[in-house]
């Protein structure tokens, strides 16, 4: 359900008043997502997606929106933002802080095959590169300090065995300083599910809610680690070279980056493990409590260790 405020077609109809999409035709509540109100909405000048943000501030909201005008300016297929005719891309919507923004066109999987993982590998690098020239900076929330905070409100519902892959994991990659390899924004949670495929071309990428500054050899990881994993948490070898060499025809990767490779694919592993073991356990008020399985990336997490993840181009 990701209706949590309702829109009616007369409220719409009104709000659109202040933009230039024409006739309100259609209006379609959008099931899918956690975190938004999202609609679906067909005017007589296009077809375009509604989000209303029931988290996010207005004092949040415009790194976000003005980095996916960015990237939709230099190419990248992600949803663009549309402004109102005072030129602003964020309105208020019903007490809710709202965007509309262009449908992109496709459907998410859930078992990627070769061609799959090589498409959204080379987006992925296309958007880095995009990124480069977007001024704006967002510290990682999810960055060293988070996981400082978050694994000793975690650790408690852990075994012993469970806290100690914790404690160190935790304290070995607070000592690691990425800083020297090529940074950048981010998406930082560019899973099957946030990107949209036709056949095998990437349609879209959607939900840019977690977009950062940081190393975008991370941002590799996090992706390689959702798209390019068996359900058993073991490293589809060959699907993570299709996506590294796609990624790598586009933002060539550095010997740094090479070495750095089995520490970052911990730790994209690490931040999902800590992330979903918060949400399963200390859930927020009026959240699903049907939270993603923080057991998968812990097994992800002991896979990386125990083969010291070597696979690359
Ligand atoms: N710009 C878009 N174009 C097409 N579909 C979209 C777009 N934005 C969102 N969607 C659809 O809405 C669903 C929920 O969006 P998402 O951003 O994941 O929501 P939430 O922020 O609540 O997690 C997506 O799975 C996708 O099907
Ligand atoms: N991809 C993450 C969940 C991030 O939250 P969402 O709002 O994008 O669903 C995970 O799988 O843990």
């Amino acid at each position: 359900m990701a209706v949590f405020t309702s829109v009616s077609e007369a409220e719409l109809t009104a709000w659109l008043g202040d933009y230039s999409l024409g006739q309100l035709l259609e209006l379609q509540p959008i099931s899918a997502g956690i975190e938004n109100t999202n609609y679906f909405v067909t005017t007589s000048n296009g077809r375009f997606v509604l989000t209303l943000f029931e988290k996010l501030t207005a004092d949040d909201l415009p790194f976000y929106l003005n980095l996916m005008a960015h990237l939709a300016r230099h190419g990248i297929p992600c949803p663009s933002p549309v402004a109102n005719r005072r030129n602003q891309l964020l309105g208020t919507l019903n007490g809710k802080p709202a965007c509309i923004a262009t449908r992109l066109p496709g459907k998410s999987t859930t078992a990627p095959n070769h061609e799959q993982c090589a498409a959204i590998g080379a987006m992925l690098a296309q958007m880095h590169i995009a990124g480069q020239s977007f001024s704006q900076v967002m510290p990682n929330p999810r960055g060293a300090a988070w996981r400082a905070a978050t694994a000793p409100q975690v650790r408690p519902f852990l075994d012993a065995q469970q806290a100690a892959l914790l404690d160190s994991e935790v304290a070995l990659h607070a000592q690691n300083n990425f800083a020297s390899l090529p940074q950048g924004v981010i998406h930082a949670d560019l899973f099957r599910d946030n990107v949209l495929l036709e056949e095998n071309r990437v349609g879209g990428l959607i939900d840019f809610y977690f977009a950062c500054s940081d190393a975008l050899l991370y941002d590799v990881a996090i992706t390689v680690n959702d798209w390019c994993m068996n359900a058993d948490g073991k490293l589809d070898d060959a699907r993570a070279q299709s996506f590294l060499r796609a990624y790598h025809a586009v933002r060539p990767l550095s010997d740094g980056e090479r070495a750095a490779w089995p520490l970052m694919l911990r730790l994209a592993a690490l931040r999902f493990w800590i992330s979903r073991l918060y949400d399963k356990h200390m859930p927020r008020d009026g959240e699903l409590v049907n939270a993603h399985d923080p057991g998968h990336f812990e097994r992800v997490l002991k896979n990386h260790i125990s083969t010291q993840q070597t696979v690359w181009l």
